[in-house]
């Protein structure tokens, strides 16, 4: 009976999101944005907290045991694998450093879709493979690996690829419905056997900050996220794994041995262990925040879960938070700490509000910043600087590995106010993140590793990006002075970051190479930007006024005038992004200058940008 209704639930599901192609596939990617040109129909497609998928399993209260057949016959039933598209896919084009990224919702010109589903589930197929090969030498056959998303429009029907193409291989998945990145690595490490974790393997569905029409996914295992290598062994395989399928050569499991389904309500599990944790460090204080005033901007992103899960039982207010609803066209601002609008929305909140504290975290929260009570960000190098500090508290002398395009104002903070060291290293958050790991390997200690853009990891949360740890790390502080005095706001906060020297002008200016240029000759964007580099390397010796920065890691760095720039290429568009810091307009433009002329003789580059900023 309970087999039945399950079956029942799950024809009634599939007809209502599911209606098949007239070519018999299962997706129908059409069934989301019908009248794709409104905007009215976007919105009626957009995800609401409860994941209309995970609600469908949630409807079986049965426990996982006797839940499995149940999973088991509705997989099979959505099953014939739908990796029967003859569209090619170049899968090596999806990858972007250690994420898979592109196009997962048709409509904007020139963006052709490319991460579709079937695809996707290929992709999904090969994660399965590569772990199961990673873990055969313990034995295991059989795989549990967690899937979650954030907000996007396309967020269910990668992850019915990614169910289908896990559990058509034979393992089990765990749906956790809207979640953040970090979480997704969390489940690996969660000892929770009554929601059975922790998982062999984690994906999380998500494009970061990109456009609405875009998606990606991240993998990772309990050492962390997978690295490029990795993901270019992932893509390769799933290729193979696409091009049988398209053959008709893969063989879809018997009902019987297909993996399972169940959704578990991961963020609660993960947000209460940021409670605890603060919570710990008070002293065991059941709300060490009462009273404290905290807005949080989502940015309609996955983050909402921080006021109800984390500052409320916390004992914060949270009046003027906003955009906490997940909204995949992303209506209010882009959700990228990085971002102007998106400070300056969060700023305002706080500012309305009469708020202590403001928190904004990007689409997948792996990113954060915070604005303290006067209205003053606290990102980008900032941010770096208040994490150091409470990190060189924690552990003096450490050393903090952060990208390339820190101030030098940071380094000066960092080793002669905080007396820690500065290394500063490539920008990607992975990149910075390894290199700490190196260096701790090679008996330089090191607990902080932390990117402009608002990514930060830290060895004691196992060197995870986490933009709600890092705020958890703020929170701890305030927390802590609280208990000597209730009505201190974030003063605190302010006051750890005083003497941090900044420049009047703060510039990133980035320079388009045109692929299709005739003067790359047939060569790449890389080499035509690697000789740009070269040869601005040669003109910077020639002039006195600029000296070459003594240790640098990527592109060229370059201090004069009072200032510095750094050009460097991009670490994945055909750009060479070039960052200004100077005391005045006038120095900026001396360095500006300095960039135009050494470059000027490659055609292919688009100077447009730096030309506008020095007639500004
Ligand atoms: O090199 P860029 O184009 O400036 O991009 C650099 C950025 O790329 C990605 O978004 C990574 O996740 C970031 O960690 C990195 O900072």
């Amino acid at each position: 009976m309970a087999a039945l209704s399950a079956k029942t639930i799950k024809n009634a599901f599939l007809a209502q999101h599911h209606p098949r192609t007239r070519h018999g596939t299962r997706y129908n990617s059409g069934f989301c944005f019908r009248n794709t040109r409104s905007m009215h129909s976007f919105q009626e497609c957009r995800l609401s907290v409860a994941d209309s998928s995970a609600k469908w399993l949630n409807t079986t209260t049965t426990p996982w045991t006797s839940f499995d057949k149940q999973a088991v016959s509705c997989n099979a039933a959505q099953g014939g694998s739908a990796v029967s598209s003859s569209e090619k896919v170049d899968f090596l084009k999806l990858q972007n450093g250690s994420d898979i990224r592109g196009v997962a919702v048709a409509g904007v010109e020139g963006e052709p879709v490319n991460l579709t589903e079937p695809a996707t589930e290929a992709i999904a197929a090969a994660f399965a493979a590569w772990l199961l090969n990673r873990k055969e030498a313990d034995g295991l056959r059989r795989l549990r690996i967690s899937v979650g998303h954030d907000s996007r429009i396309s967020a269910h029907k990668l992850q019915n690829a990614v169910t289908h193409g896990i559990t058509a291989a034979g393992h089990d998945i765990l749906q956790f419905g809207l979640a953040s990145t970090p979480a997704m690595f969390n489940s690996t490490l969660t000892i929770d056997e009554r929601n059975h974790l922790p998982v062999d393997g984690a994906i999380m569905i998500t494009a970061s900050h990109l456009p609405y029409n875009r998606n990606g996914l991240k993998f990772f295992t309990s050492d962390g996220g997978l690295n490029k290598a990795d993901i270019k062994d992932i893509l390769e395989h799933a290729s193979k794994i696409y091009e049988e399928s398209a053959h008709g050569k893969q063989q879809e499991r018997e009902d019987a041995s297909r993996g399972v389904v169940n959704s578990v309500d991961y963020m609660s599990i993960y947000a209460s262990d940021l409670v605890q944790a603060v919570r710990k460090s008070a002293g065991g204080k059941e709300k060490p925040l009462e009273g404290l005033h905290v807005v949080v901007d989502a940015g309609n992103g996955a983050g909402g879960f921080f006021v109800d899960k984390v500052l409320k039982p916390l004992g914060a207010v949270t009046t003027g938070s906003q955009f906490l609803d997940p909204d995949g066209l992303f209506p209010n601002h882009i959700p990228n700490p990085e971002d102007k609008t998106a400070m300056k929305a969060i700023t305002e909140a706080v500012l309305d509000n009469k708020a202590d504290l403001g928190i904004i975290f990007d689409t997948d929260v792996d990113r954060s910043a915070a604005v303290d009570s006067s209205g003053r960000e606290l990102n980008r190098n900032r941010l770096i600087a208040l994490m150091a500090a409470i990190v060189l508290e924690e552990h003096p002398g450490t050393t903090v590995v952060t990208d390339s395009v820190t101030s030098d104002g940071l380094t000066v903070f960092i080793e002669n106010k905080l007396g820690g060291k500065h290394h500063r290293f490539k920008r990607g958050y992975k990149n910075v993140i390894d290199e700490a790991i190196r260096l701790n390997s090679i008996g330089e200690e090191s607990h902080l590793a932390m990117e402009t853009s608002g990514h930060g990891a830290l060895k004691e949360n196992h060197w995870l990006d986490d933009g709600a740890y890092l705020m958890v790390k703020l929170l701890n502080k305030l927390a802590a002075a609280r208990t000597l005095d209730s009505s201190i706001g974030s003063k605190v906060l302010t006051d750890l970051v005083e003497g941090l020297e900044e420049a009047a002008v703060t510039v990133e200016i980035r320079l388009k190479i045109d692929q299709n240029h005739a003067d790359l000759k047939g060569g790449s964007f890389r080499d035509y930007g690697e000789a740009v580099l070269r040869h601005l390397e040669n003109a910077i010796g020639k002039d006195p006024n600029l000296h070459k920065a003594p240790k640098n890691y990527e592109g060229v760095r370059v201090s004069g005038h009072g200032g510095w720039f750094l050009l460097r290429l991009s670490l994945h568009d055909p750009v060479l992004p070039l960052n200004i810091e100077a005391p005045s307009k006038d120095d900026a433009i001396k360095l500006g200058l300095a960039v135009l002329t050494a470059v000027s003789e490659f055609s292919a580059l688009d100077v447009t940008a730096l030309n506008k900023f020095l007639q500004q």
